[in-house]
């Protein structure tokens, strides 16, 4: 028998569109042959509603929309992740639906509270198996964090399943795919089951679900690999109860699969918000010449804006280098010196600050100034054509806080705010590998704020790759600075970074939004607080 995997694209509620496209696939699956098709978890409502579900509207509507599906799904039988409501309590559930009727439904027995998610805010927990037949095979159920530990795929084997059918909303980070093929070997090896894994894609605010849908037998291995960060329909064909292989997608490298969650996470941000286009200062450095290059993949370069806002610190080289590569992507471009803006403001504030030592010197507060014209400018431009601002820090810029409050961090979305510096030189290369659009001296001149003569990105802070290995161990690994200090880094740098690290918590805080690619972000799944004393013991 063939059933089919609904690699989908939800949108978070969107009850209606999410139910036509489950209805849709389901009919591509009945064509082709399939007698089951398996969506994601959640995918009546997308994931994750958030507080959506705390509203009695929203969880009566998911009711009536699993109802209405039910009716229209004819004889394919389709198994299919909703939230539900039952004496008034809301569970994480998979309903196995056929010709109108609810034939079964589990509800999702561990609920992830750890990382992006806070499962145990909104269900309760169920804890028996699902098990149901079709065509002679017995199938049962498991949502995601449930094959994350022993237990539930334990008891669908007892409750008499051949086949596991695991139903998903996995968020992307690098590297995932190799721990869930772990784990689903875990239960694999404990039950004998072989596994059907589908899963989300999409991007969701911060979060990116990567797809990469696959199925094992019972031995553990793969039998079927469908495309990473793209809507799928995946047929698996089974002998008797196990998957017979038939089609493996290849491995991508690293770079290229960032590269294109970055990609979706910009096209559902702007899409499933419904927003016209995106605006960006261009400086001609590195992080700007990428998150460009990535909006004009992801939306179409007529969606993008880029605006040059020259001052007496531009090097003629960073004119130069943005004009071509804003031509080379064929995006829309503008320039505005911002030195007489400059001037102005230094005029207005001269008397104030004459009353201020060291009145004479222009500091941080001169350089600050220039960011935030440059803000002003295209928040103006912004409010004006309705696209948005995408702010182009990046993630050792935010972790030690090398940005200028309602400066560089004005903005809507934040694209590389999870991408190391070191990472962005290696994105910019991959993409330059695909087609040229960045010119070699943006990636090997040394990186500059341009906000005072001769300024460079190290006369402030340690050199990039040092600074990020120091920063994925204390942000990701979560290792203390004594950890740290006795792997051998220099100790003023892992002082100094830690330091800033923590520090800057307040200009996070107000930071927009942006694309989550690590196993930590600086988003849902990092939440110091800000007003603090406690500091690492030596
Ligand atoms: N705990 C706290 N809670 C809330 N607010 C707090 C605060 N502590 C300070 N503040 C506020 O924050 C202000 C300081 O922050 P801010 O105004 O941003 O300025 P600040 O962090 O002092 O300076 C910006 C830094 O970023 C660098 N930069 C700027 C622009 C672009 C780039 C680049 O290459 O990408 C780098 C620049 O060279 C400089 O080192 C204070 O004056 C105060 O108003
Ligand atoms: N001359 C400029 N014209 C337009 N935007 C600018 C200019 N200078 C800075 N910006 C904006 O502010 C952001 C901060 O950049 P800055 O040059 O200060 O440091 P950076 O982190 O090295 O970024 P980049 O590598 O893009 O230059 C830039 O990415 C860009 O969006
Ligand atoms: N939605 C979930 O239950 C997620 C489970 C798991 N922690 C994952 O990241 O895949």
């Amino acid at each position: 028998m063939k059933l089919a995997i609904a690699q989908i694209n939800c949108t978070v509620g969107d009850l209606g569109g999410n139910t036509r496209k489950i209805l849709d696939y389901a009919n591509q699956a009945k064509n082709a042959g399939a007698r089951l098709v398996v969506t994601p978890e959640l995918a009546l409502s997308g994931y994750p509603p958030e507080d959506l579900l705390l509203r009695h509207g929203f969880r009566h509507a998911c009711q009536n929309a699993l109802t209405e599906l039910a009716g229209k799904t004819g004889d394919i039988t389709v198994v299919v992740g909703h939230p539900h409501l039952a004496a008034d309590k809301l569970y994480n559930a998979a309903s196995v639906i056929r010709n109108g009727k609810i034939i079964a439904t589990y509800l999702k027995n561990l609920l992830p509270n750890d990382s992006v998610f806070d499962e145990r805010r909104y269900f309760e927990p169920g804890f028996r198996p699902c098990v149901f037949e079709l065509d002679g095979i017995r199938f049962a159920i498991n949502i995601c964090q449930d094959i994350w530990q022993e237990g539930s795929a334990t008891r669908a084997k007892e409750g008499g399943a051949e086949v596991l059918l695991v139903l998903n909303a996995s968020p992307y980070h690098m590297n995932k795919q190799a721990l869930r093929y772990d784990l689903a070997r875990k239960r694999i090896d404990e039950t004998g089951l072989s596994i059907v894994y589908a899963n989300l894609i999409g991007g969701q605010d911060e979060l990116i679900f990567d797809g990469a849908s696959f199925a094992m037998n019972a031995r553990g291995d793969v039998t079927h690999q469908f495309d990473a960060l793209v809507e799928a329909l995946g047929m698996v064909e089974l002998e008797g109860a196990a998957p017979v292989t038939t089609e493996i997608a290849p491995l991508e490298s690293l770079e290229a699969n960032v590269y294109k969650a970055l990609c979706l996470g910009v096209k559902d941000y702007i899409g499933k918000n419904r927003i016209p286009g995106v605006l960006l200062g261009l400086s001609g450095g590195v992080d700007s010449a990428l998150t460009m290059t990535i909006a004009a993949d992801a939306l179409g370069a007529d969606k993008v804006k880029a605006v040059m806002m020259p001052s007496r610190f531009t090097a003629d080289m960073s004119l130069l280098d943005a004009r071509t590569m804003a031509q080379t992507l064929g995006v829309r471009y503008t320039e505005f010196p911002i030195e007489p803006v400059f001037g102005e403001f230094k005029d207005t504030l001269a008397k104030e600050f004459a009353a201020l030592p060291p009145s004479d010197v222009p500091d941080l507060t001169e350089e600050n100034l220039q960011a935030r014209i440059r803000g002003t400018l295209l928040m103006a431009l912004s409010n004006k054509s309705g696209a948005i601002v995408l702010i182009t820090g990046n993630k050792s810029e935010t972790a030690v806080g090398y940005s200028t409050l309602y400066g560089d961090t004005a903005g809507g979305f934040a694209v590389l705010k999870d991408v190391t510096k070191t990472m962005v030189y290696k994105l910019c290369q991959y993409r330059n590998g695909v087609g040229k659009v960045i010119p070699d001296r943006v990636l090997s001149r040394a990186p500059s704020a341009e906000l005072r003569p001769d300024q460079t990105d190290q006369d402030s802070l340690p050199p990039y790759a040092v600074l990020d290995a120091i920063l994925e161990e204390y942000v990701e690994h979560d290792m203390s600075l004594e950890e740290i200090l006795r792997m051998g880094y220099d100790e003023r740098d892992a002082r100094r970074v830690v330091q800033l690290i923590r520090q800057n918590e307040y200009k996070r805080r107000q930071s927009p939004p942006g694309i989550r690619v690590t196993s930590r972000a600086f988003g849902k799944d990092w939440r110091y607080p800000i007003t603090a004393r406690y500091q690492d013991q030596f």
